[in-house]
């Protein structure tokens, strides 16, 4: 089947996986848009890390398609920190493997507030610190989409808000930002489009203003239980 590709476009169509018997995703419909930030959100075990998997390829598709821009940066689980290895080694190892120019690893590393931990051994440092490195490494190569899943996790508030700032200016320079996250106040105050998935399924996906209208509230909060009900697998 032919695909009309919009380049620095994510975007996930009719995607189904499954483990064994177990169809863990099905229906999946889901894009993040350059110049957005894209907050998937749903309750453990929903499919959201499956979906994101498998649209970039690392999981296997027994339904749908996928796209996504040549340039296409993830940060997964602990994004392959090495204990051994410094904050500077671990960005430009990553620039290296990305046979990107080792000039911008230590603006990377000040983008993400680390220039005084540069030589710090990652073994040695605060898990808030840890994400900032990992942080790092996902923007090496000027990404034009950049997944993230749960890159808030192990911040305190203070990481959390420094997050969404620097997700938001990510945006703003054009890159699409795709991104999970369990913590409903800090999608709300970053994101612009939300993908909501319950049960392996696709239960909302639009514009954060377009998902909280539809509550008395205007939450974020309201809206998210109204349309997963307090699920989990
Ligand atoms: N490798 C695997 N083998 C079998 N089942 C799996 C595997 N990975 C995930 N699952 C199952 O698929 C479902 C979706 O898991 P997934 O990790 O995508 O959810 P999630 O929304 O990312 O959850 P969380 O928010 O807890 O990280 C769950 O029921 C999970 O147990």
């Amino acid at each position: 089947m032919t695909t009309t590709r919009t380049d620095n476009e994510f975007q996930i169509r009719g995607l189904e996986v499954r483990y064994g018997a177990d169809r863990v995703v099905r229906d999946m419909n889901l894009s993040a848009a350059p110049g957005r930030v894209t907050c998937v959100l749903g309750p453990n075990g929903a499919g959201k890390t499956t979906t994101l998997r498998a649209g970039l390829g690392l999981v296997r598709r027994h339904a749908g398609e996928c796209q996504r821009p040549d340039r296409t940066n993830v940060l997964l689980d602990d994004g392959g920190l090495i204990p051994g290895l410094t904050v500077r080694q671990h960005v430009t190892a990553r620039a290296l493997s990305a046979g990107v120019p080792t000039g911008c690893v230590d603006d990377l590393i000040d983008t993400v507030g680390m220039s005084g931990a540069a030589a710090m051994k990652i073994g040695r440092c605060s898990m808030g610190m840890k994400r900032r490195t990992a942080l790092a490494a996902a923007l090496v190569g000027d990404p034009q989409l950049v997944v993230l899943d749960e890159p808030s996790a192990g911040l305190d508030p203070e990481g959390i808000r420094w997050l969404g700032t620097l997700l938001r200016g990510l945006a703003r320079q054009g890159v699409a930002v795709l991104t999970t996250t369990h913590h409903l106040a800090e999608a709300a105050a970053m994101t612009d489009d939300v993908a909501v998935i319950a049960g392996g399924t696709l239960r909302f996906s639009g514009p954060l203003e377009e998902m909280t209208s539809g509550t008395t509230s205007g939450s974020l909060d309201d809206a998210f239980f109204a349309l997963t009900g307090g699920e989990a697998r």
